[in-house]
C-alpha cells in the first residue's frame, strides 16, 4: 500500500443548518461522490435536498483530502476519495431485527486510484463498527469483484423480471382483496407502514431509508428532481386495510411490447403480492410488465396459468454481509432446526477469525469459542457472510471450493442448520 501521508482522512455527519443550508463540507463530499459514479452535476437545489436525506439517514461521511493540489485541479476542500456508514437494521429470521452497519458511496477519484485508499477507509471503518458494537455490516455493490477481500460475501440475490400481460395474463385462483389508484404522493405516508410488515416477514431484508419514499411518491427520481410519470395503486385486504402498492411508470409509446416498469412494488404479505401482480396483468393497452426487484423464490410463475409469462432476465447479487462478531451474529439469527456443529473461521482482517462451536437448541443458537475443538467445517470471512441468513447453500460453496467439509455429512447438517426461516429476500438497495 503507498503511504497516505499526503492525505487528510475525515469522518463528520451528513449535515444541515437550521436555516436549511446544507454544511459545505457535506455538499463537497456529495458533488465528489456523484463524480465517482459517473452522474451528472447536482444543481443547488438537488444538493440540498440530497444532503438532506444523507442527514435524515444518520450517514457518517468519510472524505480523504489531497494535502496540495496542482493549478487548475479540483480544490483540496474536493475529497479524492468517499465513504459512507449509516446504522440501519436487518431481518436476520430471528424475531426481531438486528442492527447493521452498512457501508455506501464508496469512491476513489480515478486519479488516485489502486494506492490503498479503499483499503485504509474500509479498515478503519469496520473496526469502528466492532468498536460500536456491531456484530454484522452490509453493502450492496457496483462491482463483484471488489468486497470479498474485506470478508463480505454475496448473501442475497433479486431478479430482474419481464412478464407478458394482457389477455395471456391469467391467474390460476382469485387473489383475496382488491386494488385500487391513488395519488403516488400519498405513498409517502401509506408506504413506510407497509413496508415495515414486509420488513418483519422476510429474512435479507434491510429497513428503508429516507429516499425510498420520495422515489415511490414520485417526489424526487434518482437525479432528485420530480418525476410526474410515477403512479401508484394499493390493495385493499378484505377488511379494507391496505397491505401492499405498487408505484409504477409507462415507459412511452414508443418502446413496443407497451410496458410499464414497476418503481417499488411492495406487498406485507402473500395475498396482497398476487393481488398487486393481478392489477398489473390487467392494465389497458400494456403488453409486459419490467421490475428489477423480483424474489429468487417468486410465487407469481406458480399463481399464472402460464408460468412462461415471467421471464428472467438477470439475476443480480443484492446484499453482501460481513460476520464481524461471529458470536453475536449467529445467537441473533432464526433458525428451524436443532443441531451443533464446529466452525473454522479463517479472517484476514480477524474479526471473525477463530473455531466456534455453534449449537441451536429449542430454536435458539448459542455460539462459543471452541479452539481446541476438531472443526466440521471450514471457510473464510466472506464465504461466512454469504451463508449467515441461509440463502446460499453450504452445498453449493463447498462445490466451489469455498467451504471445506472436515467431518462426514457435516455440509449436509450444516445445510439443515442454517436453513431460512422464509426465502432470503430485501427490496432496498443503500
Ligand atoms: C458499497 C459501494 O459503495 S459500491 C461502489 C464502489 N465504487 C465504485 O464502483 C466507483 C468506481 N470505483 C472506484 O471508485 C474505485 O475503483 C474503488 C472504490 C472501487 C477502489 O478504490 P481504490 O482506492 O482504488 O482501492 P484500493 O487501492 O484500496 O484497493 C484495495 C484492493 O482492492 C482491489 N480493487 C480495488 N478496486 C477493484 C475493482 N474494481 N475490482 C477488483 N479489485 C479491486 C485492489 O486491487 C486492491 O487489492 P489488494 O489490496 O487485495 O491487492
Amino acid at each position: 500500500m503507498a503511504s497516505h501521508d499526503e492525505y487528510d482522512f475525515r469522518t463528520f455527519p451528513a449535515a444541515v443548518a437550521e436555516d436549511g443550508t446544507p454544511d459545505p463540507a457535506s455538499v463537497a463530499w456529495l458533488q465528489a461522490e456523484t463524480r465517482g459514479f459517473h452522474d451528472p452535476r447536482k444543481s443547488d437545489t438537488v444538493l440540498a435536498r440530497s444532503v438532506q436525506r444523507l442527514a435524515d439517514d444518520g450517514r457518517r461521511l468519510t472524505g480523504v483530502y489531497a494535502r496540495t493540489a496542482p493549478a487548475s485541479a479540483l480544490g483540496v476542500d474536493v475529497p479524492v476519495a468517499t465513504f459512507a456508514w449509516f446504522p440501519s437494521t436487518l431481518n436476520t429470521g430471528a424475531a426481531e431485527p438486528v442492527d447493521v452497519h452498512l457501508v455506501s458511496n464508496v469512491t476513489v477519484r480515478p486519479t488516485h486510484r489502486r494506492r490503498g485508499l479503499l483499503r485504509s477507509m474500509m479498515t478503519a471503518d469496520l473496526q469502528q463498527a466492532v468498536d460500536d458494537g456491531y456484530a454484522l455490516a452490509g453493502l450492496t455493490a457496483s462491482e463483484a469483484t471488489i468486497y470479498r477481500r474485506f470478508g463480505f460475501g454475496e448473501a442475497s440475490w433479486v431478479r430482474h423480471v419481464t412478464v407478458t400481460t394482457g389477455s395471456w395474463f391469467r391467474m390460476l385462483g382469485e387473489p383475496r382483496g382488491r386494488c385500487e389508484l391513488i395519488e403516488a404522493s400519498a405513498l409517502r405516508t401509506i408506504g413506510p407502514e407497509i413496508f415495515e410488515r414486509f420488513h418483519a416477514a422476510h429474512p435479507g431484508s434491510i429497513d428503508r431509508h429516507a429516499k425510498y419514499w420520495d422515489r415511490a411518491a414520485g417526489l424526487s427520481d434518482d437525479k432528485g428532481e420530480p418525476d410526474d410519470a410515477v403512479h401508484a395503486a394499493v390493495h385493499y385486504d378484505e377488511s379494507g386495510a391496505i397491505d401492499g402498492y405498487v408505484a409504477y411508470k409507462f415507459q412511452g409509446w414508443e418502446k413496443e411490447p407497451y410496458t410499464l416498469g414497476i418503481v417499488d412494488l411492495v406487498a406485507a404479505d402473500d395475498e396482497a403480492y398476487l393481488g398487486l401482480w393481478e392489477f398489473l396483468g390487467a392494465v389497458d393497452l400494456i403488453e409486459r410488465v419490467e421490475w428489477e426487484f423480483a424474489p429468487l423464490d417468486d410465487p407469481l410463475p406458480f399463481a399464472l396459468t402460464d408460468s412462461r409469462l415471467v421471464r428472467t432476465t438477470f439475476v443480480e447479487d443484492y446484499l453482501w454481509l460481513r460476520v464481524l462478531d461471529v458470536e453475536r451474529a449467529f445467537a441473533a439469527r432464526g433458525y428451524l432446526a436443532d443441531g451443533e456443529l464446529v466452525i473454522d473461521v479463517t479472517d484476514l482482517m480477524g474479526f471473525a477469525a477463530g473455531v466456534f462451536r455453534l449449537r441451536v437448541a429449542d430454536g435458539v443458537g448459542s455460539v462459543q469459542r471452541d479452539p481446541g475443538a476438531a472443526a466440521d467445517v471450514s471457510v473464510d470471512a466472506a464465504a461466512l457472510g454469504s451463508l449467515y441468513l441461509g440463502g446460499v447453500d453450504p452445498r453449493v460453496l463447498a462445490a466451489a471450493g469455498r467451504l471445506e467439509e472436515r467431518s462426514a455429512g457435516a455440509v449436509q447438517r450444516l445445510r439443515a442448520l442454517l436453513a431460512p426461516v422464509a426465502p432470503v429476500y430485501g427490496i432496498t438497495h443503500f
